[in-house]
């Protein structure tokens, strides 16, 4: 699906992002398990925050006590700086999209139904829900005419995890909670799918809790992750880069991977400091003068840009003589990269085309060229913390 190309849902009052707080929160099951232990913890509002750990250290306690799944033994949780532990949980779920690993549509239902569900609850007459499940069906790329009236069995699992998010946003919810979503799909329908999720959460901006196993995934999709070990202790919570970068003890360095700095690199965007300028020139220059200008810099190439400074190509001095213009002995750029790309993206690019260089571009205005040297530099400066770090939606 391409959600950029649907308009979002409407932000409403009711819809706003609320921020979520977890104050000494603990939850100790019937048998005496701890699951989670005086738990504090903030999720800011239109944020995507990721609670990841290994098996059993509480990731899904701490979610489901948010909407009351879960009831918390001690502790209070505030949603928009309001005490929701002893709200109606039926209210409170109305108002907290959730979407889970198996979906949980209803077999017996079509996906309209299905999509519904909540408005109905809420009150909404039926043509505001027809008309908002349609817009919807539309956003996370199913087509209402096709998909709407099948069953959940007449659907791909990827399909079906995209009416799973279409019902979670159906009420435009402050607040989604996602459980695994994505794990019940092979790998290659997962990328997919978080990269639509991306550009759906840029353009809808909920507060969203999203719980996984799955190191990757989060580093990939949060705003913010929490690394939680046994007894829901949060072990570090941090930013994708900062975590990568400066894991805070060996608990969460084990967890990342001794090949962070690898995975640092989608999290990590280009900054313009990093960038070297090489010579340029001009498509009109003549060959003789971009030679000579060559020599005086000591470089053995240059971008050529045109009367209103976009890349046009890159001219190297084995190229530069004879007689003739620029515009005639140079090669055209494969090697670029938009200014807001990733680093794991530059040198992607660097590696696919064997190019000991990627131009950065902004539109189609040339910026300054990425090489292996200044891509090892910006690298360093992500662990200082001083590198930008990309938008969800660039990283995938
Ligand atoms: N109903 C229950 N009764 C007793 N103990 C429970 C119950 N539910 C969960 N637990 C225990 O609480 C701890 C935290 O469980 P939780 O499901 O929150 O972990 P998790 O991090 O989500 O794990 P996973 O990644 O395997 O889903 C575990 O030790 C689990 O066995």
């Amino acid at each position: 699906m391409d959600a950029t190309a649907h308009t979002p849902p409407p932000a409403t009052a009711t819809g706003e992002a609320l921020e979520i707080r977890l104050d000494g929160v603990s939850k100790v099951y019937a048998d005496g398990t701890v699951g989670v232990a005086e738990l504090d913890l903030t999720f800011a509002a239109g944020e995507l925050t990721v609670l990841v750990g290994p098996s059993g250290c509480g990731k899904t306690t701490t979610m489901k006590m948010i909407n009351r799944i879960i009831e918390p033994t001690t502790g209070r949780i505030l949603l928009g700086g309001e005490d929701v532990t002893r709200a109606d949980p039926d209210q409170l779920r109305r108002r907290i999209g959730y979407v889970i690993q198996s979906v949980g549509l209803f077999p017996h239902q079509s996906v309209r139904t299905n999509v519904g569900t909540v408005p109905r609850l809420l009150g909404w007459d039926k043509e505001r829900i027809r008309a908002r499940v349609d817009e919807l069906l539309g956003t996370v790329g199913l087509d209402p005419a096709v998909h709407g009236d099948r069953y959940p069995a007449q659907l791909s699992g990827g399909q079906r995890q995209r009416a799973g998010v279409a019902r979670a946003l159906a009420a435009d919810p402050p607040v989604l909670l996602m459980d695994e979503p994505f794990s019940a799909v092979d790998p290659v329908v997962r990328e997919r799918l978080q990269a639509e999720f991306l550009r759906l959460q840029a353009a809808v901006r909920k507060t969203i809790v999203f719980v996984t196993h799955d190191i990757e995934e989060a580093v990939r999709i949060g705003d913010r992750i929490a690394v939680m070990s046994e007894g829901g202790r949060v072990e570090q919570f941090a930013t994708p880069a900062e975590l990568l970068g400066r894991p805070a003890n060996a608990f969460v360095a084990d967890f990342v991977g001794s090949d962070r700095g690898l995975k640092r690199l989608a999290v990590t965007g280009i900054d313009p400091a990093d960038l070297e300028q090489p010579p340029v020139l001009h498509v009109d220059d003549g060959l003789a003068d971009a030679r000579a200008a060559l020599v005086r810099s000591g470089a053995r190439w240059a971008v050529v840009l045109d009367d209103r400074k976009a890349l046009h190509g890159w001219l190297s001095l084995d190229r530069a003589s004879g007689s003739g213009t620029v515009r005639e002995a140079c090669r055209r750029m494969e090697a670029w990269v938009p200014a807001d790309a990733s680093l794991k993206t530059a040198f992607a690019q660097m590696l696919q085309l064997e190019a000991g260089w990627v131009a950065v571009l902004d539109g189609d205005r040339f910026l300054g060229v990425l090489t292996p040297e200044s891509l090892h530099a910006a690298l360093r400066r992500s662990v200082d913390g001083t590198a930008p770090e990309v938008a969800g939606a660039a990283r995938v």
